[in-house]
């Protein structure tokens, strides 16, 4: 008779699980509204709160819908948005920049906002998306959470997965509330990340595109 091994997980909330792939569910299964509430109601008390009082009777219930907001992009796909392609472009096949999207993210590291610029270009390939698609991507991905670096990866890659262009090119800048309310405390700084692909890993072009993004104002 085959024996069964089975190991057993500890999951951060205390409770164990038998298997990597049940944990993987337990995790995504998402807690209902009042599981929600009640926990934002801890985190007031955590901050000294009573979350009793007038003024603080609803906030649960607003932070809830806040953060269905704030963390939309898990609802959403890059692909479905990138979808429509335009192949009338009369032969365009320069580059396509829109820049100075603004967005609001949350870090994976302390949930707390920052915020900031992208900007976002390829080189067609036959067929153009529509302008808005390109900002509406930023944000598919800004509505989670993760790192700048992610953020600025996942934006390129879904677009080279999309559209397969001659060459993606992201670039985003950001104040992280991290580092400007707590800890370091350093307001007013902000951090630059950037991915190039294709043609952009040309030092030229991405001198152009940063003439573009800078330069013509
Ligand atoms: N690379 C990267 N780091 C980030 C991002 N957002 C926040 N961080 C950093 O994540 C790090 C977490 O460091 P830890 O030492 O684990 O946490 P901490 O004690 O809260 O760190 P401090 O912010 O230095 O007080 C900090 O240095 C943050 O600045 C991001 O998008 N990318
Ligand atoms: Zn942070």
């Amino acid at each position: 008779m085959d024996t069964v091994v089975k190991t057993s997980t500890r999951l951060p909330d205390g409770t164990s699980v038998s298997t990597p792939a049940e944990a993987s569910i337990k995790h995504t299964i998402r807690p209902t509204r009042e599981e929600a509430e009640a926990a934002v109601r801890t985190l007031l008390r955590w901050a000294g709160e009573n979350p009793g009082r007038e003024g603080l009777v609803d906030t649960p219930k607003r932070v809830v819908k806040a953060y269905e907001e704030f963390f939309q992009g898990y609802n959403q796909d890059a692909e479905d948005v990138l979808e429509r392609v335009f192949e009338e472009v009369d032969g365009y096949d320069d580059m396509v920049l829109v820049k100075d999207i603004p967005f609001a993210s949350h870090c994976e590291h302390h949930m707390v906002p920052f915020v900031g610029t992208a900007h976002v270009a390829y080189y067609p390939n036959g067929g153009v998306v529509g302008l808005s698609k390109l900002a509406r991507v930023v944000d598919v991905f800004a509505r989670r959470l993760q790192t700048q670096e992610t953020m600025t990866a996942q934006i390129a890659d879904a677009i080279e997965q999309s559209l397969k262009p001659f060459g993606v090119a992201v670039l985003v800048e950001a104040e992280h509330m991290c580092m400007s309310m707590r800890g370091v405390l350093k307001q007013g700084s902000s951090t630059v990340t950037s991915r190039f692909s294709g043609r952009f890993r040309d030092p030229a072009e991405q001198a152009r595109f940063f003439t573009m993004v800078r330069g013509l104002r």
